[in-house]
Parts: C-alpha cells; sequence; structure tokens
C-alpha cells in the first residue's frame, strides 16, 4: 500500500501568459482543452493533462499522487487521518474536471496541499509534442517535484510511514524520495517560518537530443537559467533548470535512474557530478 506515482500538480499562477509560453512552447507539453476555459491543461502521455495551471493571485502548487485503486485510497485515508490530519473527498465535478475517478485532498505536515487519486481517465487521442521525441512517464509518473517545509523531519516522517515513499538519499537536510523505480518523485528542503511550497517539479524526455534541444529553446525564447546543463550525483539526470514563470525551479532532463532493487540510503556531498552552475533570478 502506498503512493504509486506523482500523477499530477495543478499549479495556480498570476502570469498565465507566461506559463503558456513557456509550457507549450519551451517543455513542449500537449495544450488541450479542459473544464475550466481560464486554466491551461497540459498533456504529457495517455494520462489526462499532468499539469493544470489556473488563474489566481498567489503563486502555489497542489501535488497529485497517484494510488493504486478505491481500496488503497480508502486504507491511506484512514491511515492519514489517524495521524489527526484531516482529509476531504474531491466532489463529482471536482472528480470530473480532473479526470479520475476519486480523490482526496490534506495539507501534509509541512503544509503542503497534497491529492491522492486514483482511476484516471485516460485519453485515447495520441498525445502529440512535436518538440520532445516522448516524456519518459509511464509507470514513473509525470517527473518529480521538491517541496519545502518547516520540520523537515516530521515531514519526512509522515511520507516515509504513512504514504509509503522510500528514502533513496539525502543531501544535508533534503530528503529525496522514491515511489516507483523513478530515483525520486518527491523531495523535502527545509524553509524555516513558511508554509510548504514547491520549489523545485522536474520532467524526464526520453533522449539527450530532447534536451539539447530544450536548451536550445531556452536560450531562443531567452529564458532565465538556473542551473547550467550538468549531471546529479544521485539519480545520474542529465539535465538543466530555468526559472520558472512563478520564479521556482523547472528542471529538464534525460537519463534518471531507475532504482530496480532497493539499495540503502547514502548521503551525497554534491548536487552534479559536473555541470549545475547556479545563476540568480533576474531582476524584476
Ligand atoms: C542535488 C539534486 C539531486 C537530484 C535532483 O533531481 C535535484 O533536483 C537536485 C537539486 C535539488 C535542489 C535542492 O535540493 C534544494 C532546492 C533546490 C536548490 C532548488 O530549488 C532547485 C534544485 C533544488
Ligand atoms: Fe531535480
Amino acid at each position: 500500500m502506498g503512493v504509486h506515482s506523482l500523477g499530477y500538480i495543478r499549479l495556480r499562477s498570476s502570469d498565465m501568459d507566461a506559463w503558456k509560453r513557456f509550457g507549450e512552447d519551451f517543455v513542449g507539453f500537449m495544450r488541450v482543452d479542459g473544464d475550466d476555459p481560464d486554466s491551461l491543461y497540459f498533456r504529457m502521455d495517455h494520462y489526462p493533462a499532468r499539469v493544470v495551471v489556473t488563474p489566481a493571485e498567489e503563486s502555489s502548487c497542489t501535488i497529485g499522487f497517484e494510488v493504486m485503486n478505491r481500496r488503497e485510497l480508502d486504507e491511506l485515508v484512514r491511515a492519514i487521518s489517524a495521524e489527526g490530519i484531516e482529509v476531504s473527498s474531491g466532489s463529482k465535478d471536482e472528480c470530473a474536471e480532473r479526470r479520475v475517478r476519486g480523490f482526496v485532498r490534506f495539507a501534509d505536515p509541512g503544509g503542503n496541499q497534497v491529492e491522492l487519486f486514483y482511476g484516471p481517465i485516460l485519453d485515447h487521442v495520441p498525445v502529440n509534442t512535436p518538440l520532445v521525441s516522448e516524456f519518459v512517464t509511464g509507470n514513473m509518473g509525470l517527473g518529480h517535484v521538491i517541496v519545502t517545509a518547516e520540520d523537515v523531519e516530521k515531514t519526512f516522517d509522515f511520507y516515509n510511514r504513512i504514504l509509503g515513499f522510500v528514502e533513496r538519499n539525502t543531501s544535508g537536510p533534503v530528503y529525496f524520495m522514491g515511489c516507483n523505480p523513478r530515483h525520486h518523485s518527491f523531495g523535502i528542503t527545509p524553509r524555516p517560518g513558511s508554509a510548504g511550497r514547491v520549489v523545485h517539479i522536474m520532467v524526464e524526455a526520453a533522449t539527450l537530443d530532447d534536451v539539447g534541444l530544450a536548451l536550445d529553446r531556452a536560450y531562443a525564447m531567452e529564458l532565465p537559467m538556473m542551473n547550467t546543463l550538468g549531471k546529479h550525483t544521485n539519480d545520474q539526470m542529465v539535465s538543466f533548470y530555468l526559472y520558472s514563470p512563478d520564479n521556482y525551479a523547472f528542471e529538464f532532463g534525460w537519463d534518471g535512474l531507475q532504482v530496480t532493487e532497493e539499495v540503502p540510503t547514502y548521503e551525497i556531498t554534491e548536487g552534479a557530478m559536473w555541470g549545475h552552475r547556479f545563476s540568480p533570478p533576474p531582476p524584476k
């Protein structure tokens, strides 16, 4: 029992035009229609939209984890509720808008908004992503997210003991956690004194050329670079990071390690074997 994968992310942003350009013209998502005419719905594969962006004054993110089925969702709801966390079910209309059979929502111990869903209503129209040969998703979900928490240990314990995430590695206070062969689908980094927020989203493409072409698009579109091309020490991914339209990190990668046999957790002392040189955000 436990979370199967990172199924979707629901972003709220005050800059919809920037996200339309970023999602379609840089990342290469397939934009599709959705129930809310004001939101952006981005497909990556045979799943319904895995990234949905909705207009809002404040930027925020809700993380949607997929679970296997209704029974496992019910078991997780019991376990989460027993931790004293309030869990509520999505309405029929909300399920329809997400194109899932059912979901629940709660705030994790770090204050991050989380949804657990089951039964995605698949879209059999072949996904069309002409800028990217293929996104690596499948049974590994859309990619990974790193969130903040004031009490990282308490939040880690919740994801590990209750939601079933495996500790794959640490980097100082940062935990990198997995729930399927993707090395990490989730990470927690400390941020004292603030409610949880997403600091980093990663999507993975199928070829090195996809990364190179995305890099070319980033330069051609004059998108702000956060970390130059580099290779991670933990999941061996070759990737670069941009500042998203809401200024958190958006990582575009290739060749992430797939964990086929669990190994003991370990501490990394460098984030990159090479590259990933940081640049501060451009002046507003
Ligand atoms: C060190 C590392 C290994 C694998 C990854 O996929 C990966 O994104 C990273 C960098 C993670 C890094 C972090 O741990 C704290 C929050 C950071 C600095 C960001 O906001 C971007 C990269 C994030
Ligand atoms: Fe990452």
